[in-house]
């Protein structure tokens, strides 16, 4: 029997597919050329069927180290990123060669934090990917791990590829692993875990199944996989997680088969704007907010007064996005401040009438207006 939301996944036009080191390496650290011909194959395929297809693939660190035969992630960051040079232009070659022999075009897009937390940058690069999509090109899409500093980086690719999927508004996100989707438990561990086929919420219980990386070439494991779904589907875009080492599997979403775990996208879509705001800039900093603040922002859809404030962290400027808590330290929302840490010290607590005359200036009644706020707590 054919359920209603295989339907939903089939119609998928615009697919992020994210690959992962696991899926694309030997446990010698090698590439899987066999792996990855067949990869490349089914994404050339579902290009022949009309779809758009962007590949994120992590790999870069992975393929360095066994082009230099070494077996252990070197523990320093310059040696990573050094790793990473030199796998990132393997990785590049060998997709060139064999897309090249299927037809499709590739790019090679390499992007950093700051691609994603500024705003002009972040329309720059999804410009840029939807041109390529234009060209009838496969972007192929990796952290710039040899330039992006530690503080700066998105980290892993699972967060990356949820995030090139909000960039560009994907239909659906496909994410390829070492495992055949999202298990009750780390079937690793658990051999008693069961397969979950379809996840309509991201709630509590979901994330409470979620253990580690499962390889030592993987590096988020199953916690950043959901994040990546909340990411995902909270922007409207769906995500099947399943295992990677039968690429043409990734047909059967497509017939229609269920396969994997299918997380659905929800359906208070927000804004794309609102979308950056959550999941773009870097946190600076956070403001604790009073039972009552936290009853105006979750239920009453207001926007953040200095008033509710009661305790500041971090260092942050005007214009920069800090986390909202409340007083157990639950995240409520995040936003763009419209008042810096030294000023929001003196008016806290106060009403925003006394605004000016305390500071002799006034930006804006709220500390985040609610235009510039996304509610996170609800997810
Ligand atoms: N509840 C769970 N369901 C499935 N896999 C889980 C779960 N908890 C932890 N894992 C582990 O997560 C691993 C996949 O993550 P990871 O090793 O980072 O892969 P990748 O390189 O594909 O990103 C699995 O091999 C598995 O051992
Ligand atoms: N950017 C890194 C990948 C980081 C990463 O997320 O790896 P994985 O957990 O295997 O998807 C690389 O190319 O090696």
């Amino acid at each position: 029997m054919k359920v209603d939301y295989l339907g939903r996944l089939q119609q998928a036009r615009r697919i992020v597919v994210k690959v992962g080191t696991s899926t694309l390496t030997h446990a010698s650290g090698k590439l899987n050329l066999n792996r990855m011909e067949q990869l490349v194959r089914q994404l050339a395929d579902l290009q022949n069927q009309g779809k758009e297809v962007v590949l994120v693939t992590s790999g870069a660190v992975g393929a360095g180290l066994g082009r230099l035969g070494l077996n252990e992630r070197p523990s320093s960051i310059i040696e990573r990123q050094a790793m990473a040079a030199i796998g990132q232009g393997l990785l590049m070659q060998v997709y060139e060669k064999l897309f090249s022999e299927y037809g499709p075009i590739v790019a090679q897009v390499l992007l950093t934090r700051n691609d994603i937390s500024d705003r002009k940058r972040y329309l720059n690069a999804r410009n840029t990917i939807l041109a390529l999509l234009q060209y009838r090109a496969i972007p192929i899409i990796n952290e710039n791990d040899t330039v992006a500093t530690e503080e700066l980086k998105i980290g892993e690719n699972d967060a990356l590829s949820a995030l090139v999927a909000g960039l560009i508004e994907a239909d659906l996100l496909i994410l390829l692993s070492d495992v055949d989707g999202l298990f009750t438990a780390d079937p690793r561990k658990d051999h008693s875990a069961t397969l979950i086929p379809v996840v309509v919420e991201i709630d509590q219980h979901i994330r409470a199944m979620a253990g580690g990386a499962g390889s030592s070439w993987g590096t988020g494991g199953m916690v950043t996989k959901i994040e990546a779904a909340q990411m995902a589907t909270a922007a409207g875009t769906s995500m099947v997680l399943m295992n990677g080492n039968e690429p043409s599997r990734i047909q059967r979403i497509f017939n229609g088969e269920p396969v994997g775990t299918a997380f659905l996208s929800s359906h208070n879509v927000v804004s794309s704007r609102k979308r950056w705001i959550a999941y773009g800039p870097q946190v600076n900093g956070a403001v604790v907010v009073d039972a009552g603040a936290e009853r105006a922002l979750l239920r009453q859809g207001k926007s953040l007064l200095p008033s509710g404030i009661s305790e500041l962290h971090g260092e942050f400027e005007e214009g920069d996005m800090i986390q909202v808590v409340n007083s157990e330290g639950m995240e409520l929302g995040r936003g763009l401040t419209n008042y810096g840490m030294e000023h929001l010290q003196k008016i806290m607590g106060k009403k925003s009438i006394e605004i000016e005359m305390i500071l002799g200036f006034k930006t804006a009644d709220e500390v985040i207006h609610r235009d510039n706020l996304v509610i996170t707590a609800l997810n």
